[in-house]
């Protein structure tokens, strides 16, 4: 079966400010006397797609939420376009493994919590329309499939057009099918509004299929990292891709 079949219809995102530049510098967090992640150094570059997959316990959370502000280093420097995440402010966005969307808020209302003002009803139509919820702004979010309520959660993410987009195993709820139109989704607005984005997960086929780069954790560092250029279009499960998985694989189990 081909992933092309569960492809979404051209989405409709305006191109945003251009990616953010992503830098850590000598990074360490411990939590008393484990040390999670240690002096770690990673450039991600505008516009690029990496992916961070490893063990679990391994710290891919722990440095996500480092580089999003949400956690404090104990060591190191980290900056978006040369500020410190904290002052990122809308230029930054998170997703996670449940949507976390307001009960009581209507659908365009949660993805209006994006906005700064909360107010440009356009912004909000547009990002509902690029993730195929148009129909769908004044359902409650229990009136939602999982998939639905993680395309709102995308949606918020994506309506103050962010430089960076960062996932934390967004998709690990949802069914094999739904992960796919995901993933699709995720790939086409990253294509189109050209945001950088890091993404932790557990689904090494998923790094590969995605990323421009997989970077692998092991013990608080950098263990290995895979480059992947795509000169033509390759589809999942080609040779290609199978081995660069399989590399990924390799490196993450010897780490
Ligand atoms: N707030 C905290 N206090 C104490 N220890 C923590 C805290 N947050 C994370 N840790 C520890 O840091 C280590 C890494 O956790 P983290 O959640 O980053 O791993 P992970 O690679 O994302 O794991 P998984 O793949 O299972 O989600 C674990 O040993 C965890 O117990």
């Amino acid at each position: 079966m081909q992933i092309a079949d569960y492809a979404i219809p051209e989405a409709q995102v305006a191109r945003t400010a251009p990616g953010a530049r992503v830098e850590v510098r000598n990074l360490s967090r411990r939590f008393d006397d484990n040390r999670v992640i240690s002096d770690l150094n990673l450039t991600v570059r505008p516009g690029e797609f990496v992916s961070i997959v490893g063990k679990s316990g391994c710290g891919k959370s722990t440095l996500l939420r480092l580089i999003s502000g949400l956690d404090q280093p104990s060591a190191g420097q980290i900056t978006v376009d040369g500020q410190p995440a904290e002052q990122a402010g809308d230029r930054l966005r998170i997703m996670f493994q449940e949507p976390r969307l307001l009960p009581w808020a209507s659908v365009s209302d949660n993805v209006a919590v994006g906005l700064r003002n909360g107010r440009d009803k356009a912004a909000v139509a547009q990002a509902l329309r690029a993730v195929e919820l148009s129909d769908r702004g004044s359902f409650w979010p229990a009136q939602l499939s999982g998939g639905q309520r993680q395309r709102v959660a995308l949606a918020r993410a994506l309506v103050s057009h962010p430089g960076l987009l960062m996932f934390d195993e967004p998709l690990g709820a949802l069914d094999a099918l739904t992960r796919l139109t995901m993933q699709n989704l995720i790939q086409q607005m990253h294509q189109q509004a050209g945001f950088t984005a890091i993404l932790v997960t557990h689904d090494v086929a998923e790094a590969v299929a995605l990323s421009d780069r997989v970077i692998v954790l092991g013990q608080g560092r950098i263990i290995h990292e895979a480059q992947i250029v795509r000169v033509a279009p390759v589809g999942r499960g080609s040779p290609e891709l199978a081995a660069i998985e399989a590399e990924i694989l390799d490196a993450i189990f010897q780490g």
